[in-house]
């Protein structure tokens, strides 16, 4: 395997692990947080700010990159590294849960998933091995099975035919796979909150042997609960020694909850996307920058935090900005919320190191003002 997992150490008190993932671009320590480029730029950030405040591998979409600008140029201009100038891991989503979220679905078949663009309502078609044909094309360093993706709170029959298919879907993945190139390719385990379908959806994956797991199905809506509940059964099933991705999570409180529980990596749109209405997350819990109480308040956003936006701007300069549409309070505060994600999974593998994990959590939320 081209992407390897190395564990370094359990925590002493939890399900928690340090571990590194060696990709072709690089060795990055786990737990780890991977900044989201949807569509081959993380929103407002170059590359070298990525770079400065830490982020290894970062994340980009099968499906929108099909749609636009199409797989074939970004190949043509020598894949997705070089497309955007990132030279670290770049992680692709295979387009199954984008099919399922993005756009109005025609109708599944065992062939694959027929429906129209969300651009502009043209047919299309994403099967598993058109999905790993893409994702080669873009030349991502860790691609992504073709999985089916059920709301939550469909039924167990529902639920389960569609574990069964998207097993099949991720051996038909896997083998075009193989005749193609050999990057990193992981398996999702789905079932919803069924412990006996993420049983038999984990143990038919696992012995397809792949690269690494991602625990799908989850951060669609269910309770914070619940996706902690379906983790706690979940990530035992899967190998120590491959790494195992929660995708699509998340907030402070579900990063730890979810490294706890086992889980080495992670994406999430949040920090960006609350960044560009100007609410970021700080030490003490969320700052909404737009609100008057800043308007005379000269403190950087966190006087804990030692980012570029921090160092530099006061509250009120960044709330000026952001109530004057300028789009360099988007940059400030994107910058800033990617950095406190990133410096606190650095905080969180300390803690791993030092066994103090549960101590690390206790006082974190207690200062960020989880109950
Ligand atoms: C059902 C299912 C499923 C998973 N399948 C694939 N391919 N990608 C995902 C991305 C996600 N993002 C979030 N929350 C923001 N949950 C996700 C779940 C999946
Ligand atoms: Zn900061």
């Amino acid at each position: 395997h081209p992407v390897k997992y190395h564990l370094e150490k359990k925590e002493k008190h939890t399900g928690a692990r340090l571990g590194k993932i060696e990709t072709p671009h690089g060795t990055f320590e786990t737990p780890m947080f991977m900044p989201v480029g949807t569509l081959a730029s993380v929103k407002t950030m170059a590359p070298e700010e990525l770079e400065e405040m830490g982020a290894g591998i970062i994340l980009s979409n099968t499906y929108h990159l099909w749609l636009r600008p199409g797989e074939d140029i970004v190949d043509e201009a020598g894949g997705l590294h070089e497309f955007m100038n990132w030279d670290r891991g770049i992680l692709t989503d295979s387009g199954g849960f984008q099919v399922f979220s993005l756009s109005d679905m025609r109708d599944i078949k065992e062939e694959g998933v027929h429906f129209r663009s969300h651009l502009d309502g043209s047919k299309l078609f994403l099967s598993p091995e058109k999905a790993i044909q893409i994702q080669n094309k873009l030349g991502s360093d860790i691609m992504m099975s073709f999985d089916e993706c059920p709301p939550f709170d469909e039924s167990y029959d529902y639920v389960k035919k569609s574990v069964e298919r998207t097993s099949r879907w991720a051996e038909r993945g896997l083998n075009a796979h193989e005749k193609l190139n050999k990057q990193g390719l992981f398996g999702i385990v789905q079932g919803a909150g069924f412990e006996d379908l993420r049983k038999q959806s984990a143990k038919d994956l696992v012995s397809m042997d792949f690269s690494g797991y991602s625990i799908g199905g989850l951060s669609v809506g269910e309770p914070k609960k619940e996706m902690y509940r379906v983790l706690d059964f979940t990530t035992p099933l899967l190998p120590e020694n491959k790494p195992r991705y929660l995708m699509g999570v998340g907030t402070p409180d579900a990063l730890i909850e979810g490294v706890i529980r086992g889980v080495d990596m992670f994406d999430c749109v949040l920090p960006t996307r609350i960044a560009r209405n100007g609410t970021t997350m700080t030490s003490k819990g969320r700052v909404v920058i737009k609100n008057a109480e800043y308007a005379r308040d000269y403190r950087p956003l966190d006087e804990k935090c030692n980012c570029y936006t921090c160092r530099n701007y006061s509250r009120a300069y960044i709330r000026h900005l952001i109530k004057s549409d300028e789009t360099f309070g988007l940059r400030l505060t994107s910058y800033h919320n990617l950095f406190f994600l990133l410096d606190l999974m650095k905080k969180v593998r300390q803690a791993i190191r030092e066994d103090n994990l549960l101590e690390f959590k206790e006082s974190f939320f207690e200062e960020y003002g989880y109950n």
